[in-house]
């Protein structure tokens, strides 16, 4: 296996690819051996695609010095945040262009041609290889191995260790009866938060008198911990447990001490700064305040091993214990902003197209003629619109910039040879809002993504879609998907449904809203809807 490595380093004359195989262990969480057993061990790549694709070392991009200038004050990357980052080095370097790794990264190919990415998704296996979040490994596999026994969980373990957690946990996540049985308990959720927002509306200005943001944050937590708990946390009531609130805000800096110890460069792998530390402890916090959930959780269960629907958790705890708290901890950390910062964007672009909401309204109606009406199974199974204006807000603001892996196999990408080791970003959030794949990009019309007519003045409009697959991924692809996609949607419709058929919604501010993204986009700035109420008469 080595001697195939070195072939490959060989070939690409690249140092930096050399330190990633020595430093991508992070620090020694992972073996040398182990990384190299993610990589395809077949010998280095020779066809005539390959021979003919230009090197590497031809592929636009900055020298590592360079690139340690762009992030010096002054320097063009300097406080950028990830989409800024991206812009900038794309129109320095065009549609390819090549990263060198630092600090125990591997060298990273940014691309945004759709080709590329099918090829690295095609090409990805059945273990596609996502690092990024170390210090979960970090943290999981060597700062508390007694708790995980070795089980860094599926956002940031690889490999045959991923897979088994993955191939145990797919069937609980994924199955969409298995996620819908949560349905009466999220419509309940988002009841209450109606009811918490009635409590901060301004019954003449009909604004809010509460950070709206901040609000859904708390309907994403309280949904995601009864999904993944099977608890009522509180956290839309005015005594929360105090547990659930010191959860919530550590899940809130977990999101960017990532960015700051995960993404950009840091020494962290080879010296422990007091900030990594401040992190760990979060961490810390996160895993004993979950854990004691679980075990409140599982008393209540009891011994009834016969009972024919049992809730996530139960089915969770059955596979494995470490499996289960590492699975709600990642359930935890991965559902709660971005479930909350996809339905703001989605309710954004509703505010902004009056006429598109007052569609999607016409269709919540035909489910809850009245407000007191519940959602089941049978009346949310028709909401094509609904669906079709969820699928097109995350068009225009894909929560996820891009989605990454890293190459197992050698591949040439826009006629650059990338040998396997070397990462590949792939910036989807571009290409989905580019009118060279969707034809009046920045306006947002759910038709592109219906079927047949619905009505008279909902006429489908597949035209408007690309027919790329890869230049719409909100969720990313193949067998490392997002796991908590079905919970995710099921979440935002129920919302959405509640809300617009409470409130008839428009924006506030003079401005269009704003985004800061670390790990994932953020809304930030103004953010100020009125909501006017609907009534049960209309
Ligand atoms: C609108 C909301 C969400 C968006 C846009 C989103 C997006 C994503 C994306 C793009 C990925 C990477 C997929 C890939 O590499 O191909 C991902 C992975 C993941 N997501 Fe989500 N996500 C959302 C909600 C959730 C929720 C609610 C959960 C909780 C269950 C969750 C849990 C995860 C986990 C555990 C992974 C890692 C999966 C793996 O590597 O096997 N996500 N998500």
């Amino acid at each position: 296996m080595w001697k195939y490595y070195n072939a490959i380093i060989k070939r690409h004359g690249a140092g930096s690819q050399l330190s990633f195989v020595r430093n991508l262990s992070v620090g020694g969480v992972l073996s040398q051996q182990a990384q190299l057993e993610w990589l395809d061990t077949s010998p280095p790549r020779n066809d005539e695609k390959w021979q003919q694709a230009r090197p590497y070392g031809e592929m636009p991009g900055p020298s590592t010095m360079r690139m340690l200038s762009y992030f010096m004050p002054g320097g063009a990357l300097h406080n950028t945040n990830l989409i800024q980052m991206n812009r900038r080095m794309r129109e320095m370097y065009g549609d390819i262009y090549r990263m060198p790794g630092m600090m125990g990264k591997p060298n990273v190919v940014f691309t945004y041609n759709p080709e590329d990415f099918e090829v690295t998704y095609r090409n990805e296996g059945v273990w596609p290889i996502r690092i990024g979040l170390e210090s979960f490994s970090y943290y999981r596999k060597v700062h508390r191995p007694d708790i995980f026994k070795g089980v860094a969980g599926l956002v940031s373990d690889q490999g045959q260790a991923w897979a088994d957690v993955r191939n145990k946990v797919n069937p609980v996540l994924m199955k969409v009866q298995n996620v819908r049985q949560n349905l009466p308990q999220l419509d309940q959720i988002a009841k209450e938060f109606i009811d918490k927002l009635e409590t901060q509306r301004n019954p003449e200005t009909h604004t809010l008198n509460a950070d709206f943001h901040n609000e859904l944050k708390m309907w994403a937590f309280e949904s995601i911990s009864f999904v993944a708990l099977n608890t009522r946390m509180g956290l839309l009531s005015d005594q929360p447990d105090p547990n659930a609130a010191l959860l919530a805000k550590h899940m809130g800096d977990f999101f960017n001490y990532s960015f700051k110890y995960d993404v950009q460069p840091s020494i962290w792998p080879y010296y422990k700064t007091p900030g990594f530390k401040k992190f760990l402890k979060t961490y810390e916090d996160i895993t004993g305040i979950t854990s004691n959930y679980i075990e409140i959780a599982t008393k209540s269960f009891g011994n009834d091993d016969n009972r024919k629907t049992k809730c996530v958790l139960e089915q969770l705890l059955q596979l494995n214990k470490q499996v289960a708290v590492a699975m709600v901890m990642d359930m935890l950390m991965a559902g709660i902003d971005t479930t909350s910062s996809a339905c703001l964007t989605i309710l954004y672009h509703l505010s902004r197209n009056p006429s598109k909401q007052e569609k999607l309204r016409r269709e919540v109606l035909r489910l809850l003629p009245t407000t007191k009406d519940s959602l089941t199974d049978e009346n949310t199974k028709n909401m094509p619109y609904m669906r079709a204006c969820i699928k097109e807000g995350l068009r225009i603001t894909s929560i996820t910039p891009g989605n990454f892996r890293i190459a197992t196999k050698d591949l040439v990408l826009s006629g650059y040879q990338v040998a396997r080791g070397t990462g590949v970003f792939m910036g989807v959030l571009e290409l989905s809002n580019s009118e060279k794949y969707f034809p009046q990009s920045a306006d947002f019309i759910p038709e592109r993504w219906l079927k047949s007519d619905l009505a008279a003045d909902i006429q489908a409009c597949p035209e408007a879609r690309s027919r790329i697959p890869f230049v719409y991924l909100p969720f990313g692809f193949g067998p490392r998907t997002c796991i908590g996609k079905r919970i995710a949607e099921l979440e935002i419709e129920t919302l959405l449904v509640r809300l617009l058929r409470n409130y008839k919604v428009s924006w506030l501010p003079e401005t269009p809203l704003q985004y800061e993204s670390t790990i994932i986009l953020s809304p930030c700035g103004d953010i100020r809807f009125k909501l006017e109420p609907v009534g049960d008469s209309m």
